[in-house]
Order: structure tokens, then C-alpha cells, then sequence
């Protein structure tokens, strides 16, 4: 079976519903992030902390690589791997690509920045990048699935674009 691709914000839910999805359809999960902590040995904090945000983006897209040449898989990607095209094409070849479509603002007033050093400069500097991402996250999808609800109930609107 194909890949289903997960995309969107950060906080919109991707490693959520990412985790319901795989155990749903029986598929395996890989989630782009985790990929390069354990990697690393690092967490996200201390990456960007300590190497930038350019070396992240770089490592995001040898993991895209990578995960793009197996199968079976739900994959959760990191909100930002859809600005390098090169990572988000080769995972696209691979599989299904889903942008998952939370409100800013709700991630922002409900979601925990603490570990997501993109969302620590406040509020307007967050909707102004999740203004920019949209027609990114839009470009790259086949489907378009609203994330408000629970992680459970957005999994199964994701079965139902898929047809599955
Ligand atoms: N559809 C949803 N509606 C409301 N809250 C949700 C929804 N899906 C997930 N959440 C909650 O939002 C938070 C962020 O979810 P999650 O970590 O899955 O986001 P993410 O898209 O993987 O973020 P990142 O890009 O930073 O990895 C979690 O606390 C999760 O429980
Ligand atoms: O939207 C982003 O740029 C990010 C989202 C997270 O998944 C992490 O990949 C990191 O915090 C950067
Ligand atoms: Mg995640």
C-alpha cells in the first residue's frame, strides 16, 4: 500500500491522527521529527538551538528521502518540510499527501509551544506564518481535511477522503 502523507502546521495534530491512522489501517508510523531526534540524540529545542534551522531543514530532507522509498507507511511530517519542495515531492511520489487544516488560532491558544522553537515569537508572528504555509500545505495535498475535532474523529474523515 501507498504511503499516506500527513501535513499542516505544527499543532495541527499530524502525529495524532498520524498514530490513530497507522493503528486503523494496520500500517506502520513514521513521524519525521521523531526520525531526527533519535538520529541526532538531540531533541527539536536543541537542534534549532544549536545548529539552526537550516541544518534541521537539510536533515528533514534526508529523512524525507529516506521514508519516501519504503511503503505501508502513515508518515507525520514536521509543519515546516513542506517549504523545502524537494522533501515534500519525493514523499508526495511516495504516497497520499493530507493537509490536515487547523485553525491558527486555535492551535495557537490551545497548543503548548514550549518544545516548538518556530512558535515562541508570539502570537501574530505564528498566524502570519500559518498565513504564509497555507497555499504551501494547499500546493501539495490531495486532500483537504479539517483538524478541529478530536484526533480519533479527524482520523476517520481522513479513512473516508482516502476511501478506505
Ligand atoms: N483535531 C484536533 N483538534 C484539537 N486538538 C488536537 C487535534 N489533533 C491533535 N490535537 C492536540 O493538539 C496537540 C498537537 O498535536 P500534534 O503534536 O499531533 O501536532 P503536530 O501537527 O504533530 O505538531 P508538530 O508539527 O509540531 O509536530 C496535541 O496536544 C493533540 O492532542
Ligand atoms: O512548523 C515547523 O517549522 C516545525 C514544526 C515541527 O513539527 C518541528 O519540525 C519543528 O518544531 C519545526
Ligand atoms: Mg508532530
Amino acid at each position: 500500500m501507498k504511503n499516506v502523507v500527513l501535513i499542516g502546521m505544527m499543532g495541527c495534530g499530524k502525529s495524532s491522527v498520524g498514530r490513530v491512522l497507522a493503528q486503523r489501517l494496520g500500517m506502520g508510523f513514521a513521524d519525521t521529527d521523531q526520525c531526527i531526534e533519535a538520529a541526532l540524540g538531540r531533541s527539536i529545542p536543541e537542534i534549532f538551538a544549536t545548529e539552526g534551522e537550516a541544518f534541521f531543514r537539510d536533515w528533514e530532507l534526508g529523512v524525507a528521502e529516506e521514508l519516501a522509498r519504503k511503503e505501508n507507511l502513515v508518515i507525520a511530517c514536521g509543519g515546516g518540510l513542506p517549504t523545502r519542495p524537494d522533501a515534500i515531492a519525493s514523499l508526495k511520489y511516495s504516497g497520499t499527501v493530507i493537509f490536515l487544516d487547523r485553525d491558527g488560532e486555535d492551535i495557537y491558544d490551545h497548543v503548548s509551544m514550549d518544545h516548538r522553537p518556530l512558535g515562541q515569537a508570539g502570537r501574530e508572528a505564528f498566524l502570519e506564518r500559518c498565513r504564509q504555509r497555507e497555499p504551501v500545505y494547499r500546493q501539495w495535498a490531495e486532500h483537504i481535511i479539517p483538524s478541529r475535532a478530536t484526533a480519533q474523529e479527524t482520523a476517520q474523515a481522513v479513512l473516508e477522503a482516502l476511501q478506505l
